[in-house]
This record gives C-alpha cells, structure tokens and sequence, in this order.
C-alpha cells in the first residue's frame, strides 16, 4: 500500500498485471490478460479521475509517477513552492543549451506528485483573456471559445469573497467549485496611467494592474487539482484506484492502422487503437500492465505526454525510428514547449527573512497556527500588470502584435517581495513576453523511458520576443521608479556597472534625456545572459482539425488512434496570455464531459440489453 494515512497505492503487484521484460516490445497478444479498467489515467488527470468516477459503475486508474501530495508540507504551504522545487517532487529538467540565449540550459522545472504542477506552483490563479480561447476556436478547437469555456471556469472554481474588493462581480465566479481563489494580502501600485482592476478574471478581460488572485483555501493552504478533486471523499470510491510511483513507459496499442481509429468498445476488431499501458515502478525491477476497456487518457503534461507518445511510436517517423522504435503511427513535427519569459532586477525589500532558520521557523508558526493571512499563504506575487506593448503607457518601441485580441496582453510584469529564479535567486520582479513567437521541441534523448527528454523551447528564436521582453523590462524598471515605489527602493540615478546583481535595476530606463540611459541593445545583451522563464509551457501536442498541424481533435481525441485522447497544456492550440493552471483545469473539466457523453450511448445500449435480457426471463 501507499502511505499509511493515504488512500493510494504503490506496489503495482496490487493493481496491474506483471508481464515478461522481454516481451513488452509486442505484448498485443497478451493485452487481453492485462488487469482492467474503464479508464486508465496517465499522469495529472485528478479532474478527470474525479468526474468520471461520480458514475459507480465506471472503474478508473490514475497512474502517476511521484509520489501522494498528502503528507507534503511544502505542497501544502503556498509559500513552499520554491523550497519543494529542490525535492523529488519536481522532475528537475534543464533544457538543451538555447543557442539565442548565450547557450544557457535554463531550469525547467515540473511536478511529480499527485496533482503535477498544480501542486508545486505559484498558485497564481487567472483565466487568462476571453480572446484567447476564441483563438483557439478560430485556429480549429471547434467547441473551445469563452463562451464555452467560462461555464467550466466557474464549475472549477470557488471564489473566497474579500472585503477590500467589493466591486467584484460575484456573478462571474464559482462559488462551489473544488479549487479555492482568494486575493492575497495588500500591496501598493504604480501610478504609470495603468488602469487599476480589482478582478484579473472576468468575461471583460484581464488588462490593467491587479492584485494578484492565488489558488489558496480559507485555512491558507494551496488549493490545487489534486487537493480539490482528489479529496479524501473522492479518494474512498470504490471505482476509483490511485497508484503512486507508477512511471507509465508505453501506450499499449491495438488494430491496424490500415483502418480508421476506432474508439468504440464494438469496434474491437477495428482500427488502430489504444489498449493499455506498460509501466514499472522504482520499488521493483519488474514491469506491469493494465488495460482500458473505454479510453487511455494521457495527462503527463507538456513534456511527458510528448514523450510518451514518442516512446510508444506515435509521432515523427524520423525522430522515433532513429532510436529504434517501432513506428506505429505517423505525426508531423507541431511539438512546441515555451513561454519565453525573462525577469528584471531592480532591488527592493524582499522576503528573504523567509529562508532563513528562525525568519521561516517563526512564518511557519504562524501559518500552521493562523493560516490564511500570514505571509506563507500570501501570494509570493503580490502586483500583476497585464498589459499590451501598444499601449500608451508602455515605452514606445515599435514590435509586432502576436496577441490574439486587442484585450489580450503580450506583457507581464509581477512585483514580488521575494521571487525564485533558476533555483534559488530572490528577485523583486519578473517581466516576461505572454505571447512569444518562438516555438520549439520535445523529443527523445533515449529509447529508454525513463531517460529525460531533450526539451528546447528555442527561446529568443524570434528577435521580436525579445524585443517585447526588453520593452517589458524597460518598462518594469519606469514602475520601479514612479511612486509610490520608488520611495521603498534604493535605487541610484543611473549605472552603468554591469557586473552588479542589480543592473539594470540600478540603471535609468528614462529614454528622452540624452545621458546616461539604457540603450534596448544593453537590455537584450542582459537578457540574453540573464532569461529564465516563468514555466508556463504549453501545445507540445496542439488541438486542431488538421492531423497535419495538430495532435489531436476537437475532442482531444489523438488523431488517427482511437480511444486515446490527451487532456493536459499540451493541447493547448497555442500560448495563452498569462497562467495557465486554472486553464488546464477548465479544460479537464470539459473534457470529462465530452468522455462521458462519449459513454452515455454505451450505458444505453448495456442498460437496453439488460432491459431485453430481464424481459426475456420473465
Ligand atoms: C514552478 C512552476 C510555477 C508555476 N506557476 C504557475 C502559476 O502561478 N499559475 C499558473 O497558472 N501556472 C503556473 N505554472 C504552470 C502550471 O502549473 C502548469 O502549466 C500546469 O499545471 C500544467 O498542467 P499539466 O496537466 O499540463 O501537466 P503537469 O502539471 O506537468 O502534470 C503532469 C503529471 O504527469 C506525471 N507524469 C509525467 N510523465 C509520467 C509518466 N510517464 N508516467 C506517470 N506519470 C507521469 C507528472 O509526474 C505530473 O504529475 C507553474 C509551473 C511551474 C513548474
């Protein structure tokens, strides 16, 4: 069994059936003697393990890698994000050298526990702008505009009402959804002709300055998928069954790809479709397998679900035959990981009493006494501009417009008292590009699954994000320098000191006098020692009507292989314009739907052959 307090499971012996090592290179014939279920979960997948299993009669595998979120006090604490990305819950990935960036292998962070990412994040919780999911529609996602998708923004959500924010409208948020959103502890704003909005989540948008929103609960703990969907109630069904440690290596498939993919549980004879999954685990060397009566659904996120589907031969023909993988259906090239983001420094009060022994003993106290309001459950981002780099108030540099909308931003600039970069550095704010042209690539570094993938998200391939970003930065540094943050910073008239960990903050961004000033060449050269990004990745295998762009269809279904759909970032159709988490959970919750409206005809047909059966008996 898993932990002594938990509901899951960690010896696959309990749940899956052992197979021979030497033949799970072709174990077709032998997937029928697999232990089964309904639906098998790779990965994530807690909204999904949630829903489908308000049906009794629906039986549900979750596999994830890591371990319980239960029992994690860094999961647990807001604020413990950026200790938890130095423990085993994070998979610690590096990207391959960025030849844009000064050949740096920047840290790219994800979650392994129960809950992924949504357990060791931010928590900053946004729905990102109304016209990017209108974008999504118009680039194929058939049935994924707002309008669609706000009904499942506040079917997740539960909005904790504040005092401070009156002019709030109630009307366009949950209010008994399982992930919790509450707005953090006060902050001051500059005063740049930015319009201040006391709601970054509303069908009007998300431009302005806002006190940031954060996925934490009343009693101040973080508030994520798998706090909110797999909750001790959700976790005693008997249908459901929750395996930890479960490092899933290859999509088990079935048919022939001769013929159409079939996901009807009729159309066993049919096209090519997917049966089980292979797996192992760190306890054993032995290897499992389970299968899937209804549908494999793959939630490993914007690098495991890509290489999953590499390992298991469906992708590029050229990238998995040079590993030696058998091909088993051909995709084109459209993997893509990469928000290029990068932060600027300009030195001021932090919070770094919080990572010292008695500053974070005392925090702790506090929290585990009084919980929400003490600074661990404050939003470690406490300000967010959300803005468009043609707006009047942002430097006048002329870049191109990638947004999706004219109420979409392309920039972000977080204030926060402490903030963590590339493991470890306290930084006071990050800007960074919501919408960068730039795209790159997950692919193998092995056949061996258990290999980290080789992920280049080939940041500041176009020179326009980087444009975008050192306007953001020049920017972020003209905030710094209006009140009434200016007084709370000590910041010298201008530097030129570039060896200091505070250039540019300490240089003057002030363009109209002749000097000293910072020219945009000065600000892209630290740029490009300096990028990092807020890890917001996502489309490594995009939604669209076209197998020859997209990964999957309209109802996340894999092109060309049936029964097997992918609910995670990676079918985003493209970037959004800010947070992704509580999109990601938007989109599990719709997906849910469409998987059991995919089942009610099933069900139908069961419930009128029993009918037929009882009344032939009688
Ligand atoms: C440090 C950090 C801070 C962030 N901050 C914010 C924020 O403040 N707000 C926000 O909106 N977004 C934030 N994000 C991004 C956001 O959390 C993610 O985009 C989102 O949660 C991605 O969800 P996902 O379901 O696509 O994948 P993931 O959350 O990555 O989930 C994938 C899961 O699959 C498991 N898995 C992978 N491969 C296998 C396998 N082979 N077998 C079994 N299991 C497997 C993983 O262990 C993981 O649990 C942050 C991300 C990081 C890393």
């Amino acid at each position: 069994m898993g932990s002594w307090w938990s509901k899951t499971v960690s010896d696959p012996a309990q749940y899956a059936t052992p197979v021979s090592l030497n033949k799970t290179s072709d174990l077709r014939p032998t997937i029928d003697r697999c232990r089964r279920y309904d639906y098998v979960i790779v990965g994530g997948g807690c909204v999904l393990a949630s829903r489908l299993t308000e049906d009794p009669m629906c039986t549900v595998l979750l596999l994830e890698a890591g371990e319980s979120h239960e029992g994690n006090l860094l999961a647990q604490v807001p604020l413990g994000w950026g200790q938890i990305l130095n423990t085993k819950a994070n998979w610690n990935h590096h990207t391959i050298a960025q030849q844009h960036l000064n050949g740096q292998e920047i840290f790219f962070p994800r979650g392994r526990l129960l809950g992924g990412c949504s357990s060791i994040n931010a928590y900053v919780y946004h729905r990102c702008a109304p016209e990017d999911f209108d974008a999504w529609e118009k680039a194929g996602a058939r049935g994924w505009g707002y309008s669609e998708m706000e009904k499942y923004f506040l079917k997740s959500e539960h909005y904790l009402p504040h005092a401070e924010f009156p002019e709030v409208d109630r009307s366009q948020h949950g209010e008994a959804g399982p992930i919790w959103s509450s707005h953090g502890v006060v902050a001051s704003c500059g005063k740049l002709g930015i319009p201040y909005t006391q709601d970054m989540n509303t069908r009007e948008g998300t431009l302005g300055v806002a006190r940031v929103v954060s996925a934490v609960d009343p009693k101040g703990n973080r508030s994520s998928a798998a706090t909110g969907y797999l909750n001790p109630a959700v976790l005693s069904r008997p249908n459901l069954t929750v395996a930890v440690g479960a490092i899933v290596e290859k999509i088990l498939t079935a048919g022939s790809s001769d013929k159409e993919g079939s996901d009807d549980k009729e159309g066993i004879e049919g096209g090519l479709r997917a049966a089980g999954v292979v797996l192992g685990s760190k306890t054993t060397a032995d290897k499992y397998c389970v299968a899937a009566d209804r549908e494999i659904l793959l939630c490993a996120g914007v690098v495991g679900t890509p290489q999953l589907l590499l390992l298991s031969g469906v992708g590029p023909r050229e990238e998995i035959e040079k590993h030696g993988i058998p091909l088993v259906h051909e995709l084109p090239a459209h993997m893509a990981a990469g928000a290029l983001n990068f932060r600027a420094k300009t030195g001021a009060p932090t919070w770094d009493y919080l990572m010292r022994p008695l500053g974070g003993a005392v925090a702790l106290a506090k929290w585990l006494y009084t919980g929400f309001g003490t600074p661990l459950a404050a939003q470690g981002a406490q300000l967010v501009f959300f803005l468009r780099s043609d707006d009047a108030s942002t430097p006048p540099e002329a870049v191109k417009d990638m947004t999706t909308g004219s109420g979409a931003p392309d920039i972000e600039i977080l204030v926060a008292p402490l903030f963590i970069l590339n493991n470890g550095v306290m930084i006071p704010s990050n800007t960074g590009i919501t919408f960068p042209s730039s795209t790159g690539t997950v692919t193998l570094r092995s056949a061996h699954p258990w290999d980290a993938p080789l992920i280049d998200p080939n940041y500041g391939a176009d020179e326009n994000d980087l444009a975008v970003v050192a306007k953001a930065a020049r920017l972020a540094m003209r905030i710094a320098r209006t009140e009434p943050l200016a007084s709370q910073l000590d910041l010298p008239a201008d530097s030129k000191d570039e060896t200091t960990y505070f250039w540019p903050g300490d240089a003057n961004p002030d363009t109209s006098r002749p000097n000293p000033q910072i020219s945009d060449h000065d600000l892209k050269r630290w740029i490009k020692r300096n990028a990092a990004t807020p890890w917001h990745s996502t489309s490594s295998a995009r939604m669209g009507a076209s197998p020859a762009t997209s990964a999957v269809d309209h109802e996340l279904k894999v092109h060309g292989i049936g029964r097997l759909r992918i609910v995670d970032a990676s079918v985003f159709p493209m970037q959004v314009s800010g947070h992704p988490c509580a999109v990601v959970i938007a989109v599990a919750e719709r997906a849910a739907d469409l998987i059991k409206a995919a089942r009610e005809p099933q069900i139908r047909h069961r419930e009128g052959r029993k009918w037929a059966q009882s009344g032939t008996e009688r």
